[in-house]
């Protein structure tokens, strides 16, 4: 179909260089070209041009001073992409790979993933190349003050409700949020994924890695097979990785790996989780110091995997849960993780497999859940929390988690349900970017042309 080719390739033209945007959105094209053949209203009413463009994009420094006295500069981003469905709602993330094509990827995953939990989110997401390792405590505090003295301007409770995401938990929220309530002396719900001494809902730390492990068993309940019992690999070590890991162990699977930047972890006897937590949430140490209070299990830097491949997904598993970053998983780990034998992949991380390696899943059709619906559960709980502080009320751990195991049903059951419609019932990528635009591009339409 040209008009869909005439927009990506206006979008390439117009967004210079923003390589990870390019790849969400050809994604979301592609798959919108059976809708967009069945539905000429939304060509008529151009919704695929207005939606691949931001409603707005702030743009700005962060000055700060480092525990030697020295100014440090950063780049600060916040892209508020489509509020059709509800205040901006996406993480920001903290890392040195930061750039606007990344944040801008990251933003327009969100639309369609609000979408996907029924709930009424906009999408946005934001970010710094601020880079938070090895940095005191005092640099983080003064990092994240100093970020907010310029976004607090922006966002609000019904307006644009940021949370966390790559480098960015607990810790900073709290630090943005006491920002926040300096500068507009209001205490109002303008963070999810706060502490739970002010705020915060019970279950939102778990909610993203438990709805991910959630989603796979609704994808295998629906192919009869269960994760009770099998071996599964995680990437990463950080907020999605380490609960996906513990809803793992609570389905019975026992979880063998995990990884960071640096190397991975291999542990047959299954990984120590509250091992792994004292490492990551408490002490902030590398993968290293595990084997040596493990010694049953084995360390592997990066530099020792098969080049060109990730190690985690070079040991034999039933069902994969990449929950680290994106495009961590290529074609090549696809190849390995089919050639030994599994047959679940569930995306914590946002878009952490290639096109290529997305294909591969898609034709050997396995139970492949793509990240804007596999870890929807986050964003999902985030609401849950809104909900709570707009109505000053505390949902108990049992309620959140029962009301999050529902959500990753309904979005399960909307993306296979739509997918069949358009004759591919185990295309998951298909059924989740039609059933999430459909109902932002619906609502893009009664609101008029604004
Ligand atoms: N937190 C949330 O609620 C949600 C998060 N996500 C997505 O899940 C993923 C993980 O986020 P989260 O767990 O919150 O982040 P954390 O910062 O808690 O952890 C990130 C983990 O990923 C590893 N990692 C990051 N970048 C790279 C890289 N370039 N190569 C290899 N490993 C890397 C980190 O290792 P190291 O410490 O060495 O950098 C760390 O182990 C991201 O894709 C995020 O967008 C999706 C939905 C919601
Ligand atoms: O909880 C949120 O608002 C955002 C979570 C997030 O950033 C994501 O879903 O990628």
């Amino acid at each position: 179909m040209p008009y869909v080719n005439e927009v990506f390739n206006y979008l390439k033209r117009t967004s210079p260089s923003q390589t990870e945007f390019y790849q969400a959105a050809e994604e979301v094209l592609e798959s919108l070209r059976p809708l967009i053949a069945k539905h000429p209203e939304y060509q008529k009413y151009k919704i695929i041009e207005r939606i691949v463009e931001p409603e707005r994009q702030i743009l700005f420094r962060v000055n700060w001073v480092d525990d030697k006295g020295e100014i440090q500069v950063n780049k600060g981003f916040r892209i508020e992409f489509n509020s059709a469905l509800g205040p901006y709602k996406g993480g920001l993330r903290f890392h040195p790979s930061v750039n606007a094509g990344v944040i801008k990827f990251l933003g327009f995953e969100q639309i369609f993933k609000n979408a996907l939990t029924g709930l009424q989110i906009g999408g946005g997401k934001g970010g710094s190349d601020f880079d938070p390792k090895g940095k005191s405590d005092n640099e983080i505090m003064r990092f994240c003050q100093a970020f907010m003295t310029e976004l607090y301007r922006h966002i609000g409770p019904n307006t644009d409700v940021p949370a966390g995401d790559i480098g960015v938990g607990v810790r900073e929220i709290g630090y943005m949020f006491g920002m926040y309530k300096k500068l507009v002396n209001r205490y109002e719900g303008v963070f999810t994924g706060k502490s739970l001494n002010w705020g915060g809902s019970l279950g939102r730390t778990q909610a993203t890695g438990y709805g991910s492990v959630y989603f796979a068993k609704y994808m295998l309940e629906s192919r009869g097979e269960s994760l009770e019992g099998k071996k599964c690999v995680v990437s990463g070590s950080g907020n999605v990785a380490i609960y996906t890991i513990e809803k793992l162990y609570h389905l019975g699977a026992l979880p063998i790996t995990c990884s960071d930047s640096k190397g991975m972890i291999i542990d047959e006897e299954g990984i120590d989780l509250n091992l792994l937590k004292e490492l990551k949430e408490v002490k902030r140490e590398r993968l290293t110091e595990y084997v040596k209070n493990r010694p049953n299990a084995k360390y592997i830097p990066v530099e020792s995997y098969e080049s060109g491949t990730n190690g985690v997904y070079a040991v034999p598993c039933y069902a994969a849960f990449p929950s680290a970053t994106q495009n961590e998983l290529n074609v090549k780990d696809a190849q390995n993780l089919l050639s030994n034998g599994c047959i679940c992949v569930s995306e914590g991380a946002n878009m952490p497999s290639t096109p290529e390696a997305v294909e591969l899943f898609i034709e050997k059709k396995i139970a492949y859940g793509p990240g804007k619906a596999a870890n929807a559960g986050g964003v999902a709980t985030s609401q849950l929390e809104m909900a709570q502080n707009a109505s000053m009320v505390n949902w108990t751990f049992e309620e959140v988690d029962e009301k999050l195991s529902q959500i990753m049903k309904n979005i399960f059951d909307t993306a296979s349900q739509t997918a069949e419609e358009f004759g591919e019932p185990t295309n998951l990528v298909l059924g989740a970017n039609i059933a999430g635009f459909k109902k932002v591009a619906d609502a893009m339409i009664e609101q008029g042309l604004v």
